[in-house]
């Protein structure tokens, strides 16, 4: 339209400024263009587009593309399935779908030099030299997204990755494995990888390499899709082993990572579930990590003896963990005095803890997951507990215990207790069966995998306030806990909330008394060693700084966990 217009007046325009007849003719032919008005028609229905009427189906196509070519793996024997990979694993179908993302995300820059339209223009000739292949990229403020290293044998710079969903693996042109001869016309046989890399870095615009190909074909291996959850923070620029801090990932401590790239163990390719961009980042591989984290354990346990074992009682133990536990039914608190558990601290102290491999769960609702809550003896576990069950008993319960006491007048099986021989204890400790089990008077008291298991059965949520030691044998169950910190608030805190509502502590063995102060100091050292060393158990943690608070912020976590989709561990699921 404003085309026409512009030609309709074009006479009258060049009238007035007295344009001389050639660059007249010359700015008619040019608005008369055909291609010109169909640029112009693109344009506007592009315009149209814009207020967004039509919303792309989805922005992440490209993905969505390495997603549908993995699952087309399993069916590699049927021909029409190899044929439609192969197309969609093409380069130019590749640059539709980035463009498809860019175009969804509005993700309109980088501005590009004028000689190549588009972020990424790659340009492959194969003819120059018989083997050897000109890629041509444009690099904007985007890294290239590959890392390269320095073959000893050849003396040639080698691709050494490509990053998954970078610039060079975007292109589709340059594969590992390939050796690179020339950068924008400069040889780089038998140079430093550090200053290649370096030049890469300082080079600007259009940017060529002259690369002879790799012998395998690195393009058919499959992006992997797995997901982690990390149980460490990372920070590439502290790590002195990271061949390339530029291209790598940097991530927290239960962030949840799509590695995309296992091909080589020590130096996975991931990127952070939830965070926008394509490109992914290098993290150490699992085999790395759990080889540092070991050396730096026996660093530091070296360092302190052999007897480094962390106290997480309340009170100082001894050799066998003296933590005090307690059995509790409905109606009354049995105190028992001993805890006694398979694997000590030492033992749990023990467990290397790099990636777990996750997978979303919801549990049906006719099987609820059981939720553990975890703290400092004294935090409020118990009252929180109570507090659930009071309010609303029809969903909420408790697994009832098993003991070897002998039965009183006026007891029933299976109401109090589940009351079997000692027998029987020793040989459900011995198999794994209880998630936490004591001593009192002589007599064996448990809470059992077998009773948590029919109060789910029951379709209610059991809740379990165990020992920290308990979560190994929870977390190895078929029962999918989800664990739940209490963590003391500061002392001050403390002091304001349980000194003035006169809080008492519940643990002594014969008799109930008010906190003291050094109860509380000693509550708030205790949940710090507890996150020190079982952190990686926990799902969620809540602050007990205000009673009704946290009861309602519990509440919501686990209405949430049982009607929403959660990370669990993905052998729960196997
Ligand atoms: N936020 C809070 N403010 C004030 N008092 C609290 C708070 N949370 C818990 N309490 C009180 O602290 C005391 C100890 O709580 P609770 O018995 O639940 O502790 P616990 O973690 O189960 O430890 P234990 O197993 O030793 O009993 C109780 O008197 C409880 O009412």
């Amino acid at each position: 339209m404003a085309l026409q217009q512009l030609l309709g007046c074009l006479d009258q325009i060049c009238g007035t400024i007295g344009e001389r007849h050639e660059n007249q003719l010359f700015l008619r032919n040019l608005l008369n263009n055909k291609e010109l008005a169909a640029l112009c028609q693109a344009h506007s229905i592009i315009e149209d587009f814009d207020d967004w009427k039509y919303p792309p189906a989805d922005n992440n196509a490209f993905q969505m593309l390495y997603e549908v070519c993995e699952e087309m793996q399993g069916f590699v024997n049927m021909p029409e399935v190899m044929e439609l990979c192969c197309l969609l694993t093409r380069a130019h179908m590749r640059a539709v779908f980035d463009i498809h993302d860019q175009i969804a995300n509005k993700d309109y820059m980088p501005e590009l030099p004028p000689e190549f339209p588009g972020d990424i223009t790659p340009l492959c000739s194969d003819e120059e030299e018989a083997g050897v292949k000109i890629v041509k990229l444009v690099k904007s403020v985007e890294p290239l997204g590959a890392t390269i290293k320095y073959d000893p044998k050849t003396g040639m710079i080698v691709i050494a990755r490509v990053m998954h969903g970078g610039a060079a693996d975007r292109s589709g042109l340059i594969h590992v494995g390939d050796k690179v001869q020339e950068v924008n016309g400069i040889p780089v046989k038998g140079r430093d990888p550090e200053e290649v890399t370096h030049f890469l870095a300082s080079l600007d615009g259009s940017i060529t390499f002259k690369l002879i190909p790799a012998d395998i074909d690195t393009k058919k291996i499959p992006h992997s899709q797995i997901k982690m959850r990390a149980h460490f923070d990372y920070d590439p620029y502290k790590d002195e082993l990271n061949p390339c801090p530029d291209a790598s990932l940097s991530f927290r401590k239960g962030d949840i990572l799509q590695i995309v790239d296992q091909g080589d163990p020590h130096w996975w390719q991931a990127k952070k579930l939830g965070e926008k961009g394509l490109r992914a980042g290098l993290i150490p591989g699992r085999q790395l990590q759990e080889r540092r984290l070991s050396n730096r354990r026996s660093i530091i346990n070296g360092s302190l003896g052999s007897n480094s074992s962390l106290d997480l009682s309340f009170k100082k133990s001894s050799v066998r963990i003296n933590v005090r536990s307690s059995f509790r039914t409905n109606k009354r608190k049995v105190k028992k005095v001993m805890y006694h558990a398979k694997q000590n601290e030492d033992y749990d102290n023990e467990e290397v803890l790099t990636y777990e491999e996750v997978v979303l769960y919801k549990p049906p609702p006719s099987r609820p997951r059981p939720i553990v809550i975890i703290g400092p003896p004294g935090v409020g576990r118990n009252e929180l507990k109570r507090r659930l069950i009071a309010c609303d008993p029809d969903t909420f319960s408790s697994a009832i215990p098993h003991t070897s006491r002998p039965k009183r007048i006026m007891e029933e099986d299976g109401m109090e207790y589940y009351f079997v021989s000692r027998e029987v204890m020793d040989k459900a400790v011995e198999s794994n069966r209880l998630i936490e089990y004591g001593e009192y008077k002589d007599h064996m008291y448990g809470t059992s995998i077998l009773a948590t298991k029919r109060v789910i059965d029951e379709g209610q949520i059991c809740l379990l306030c165990v020992h920290p030691q308990a979560l190994r044998i929870l977390k190895q169950s078929e029962l999918k806990p989800y664990v739940i910190y209490i963590k003391p608030p500061s002392i001050d805190v403390l002091r304001a909330t349980r000194l003035s509502r006169k809080a008492m502590v519940t643990m002594e063995k014969s008799h109930t008394r008010p906190f003291a102060d050094e109860d509380l100091v000693n509550m708030v050292q205790v949940g710090k060693r507890m996150e020190a060393m079982y952190q990686h158990y926990f799902d969620c943690t809540i602050t007990n700084d205000n009673l009704q608070r946290t009861f309602m912020e519990l509440k919501s976590v686990i209405s949430r966990v049982q009607t929403q989709e959660q990370w669990v561990s993905s052998k729960w699921l196997r």
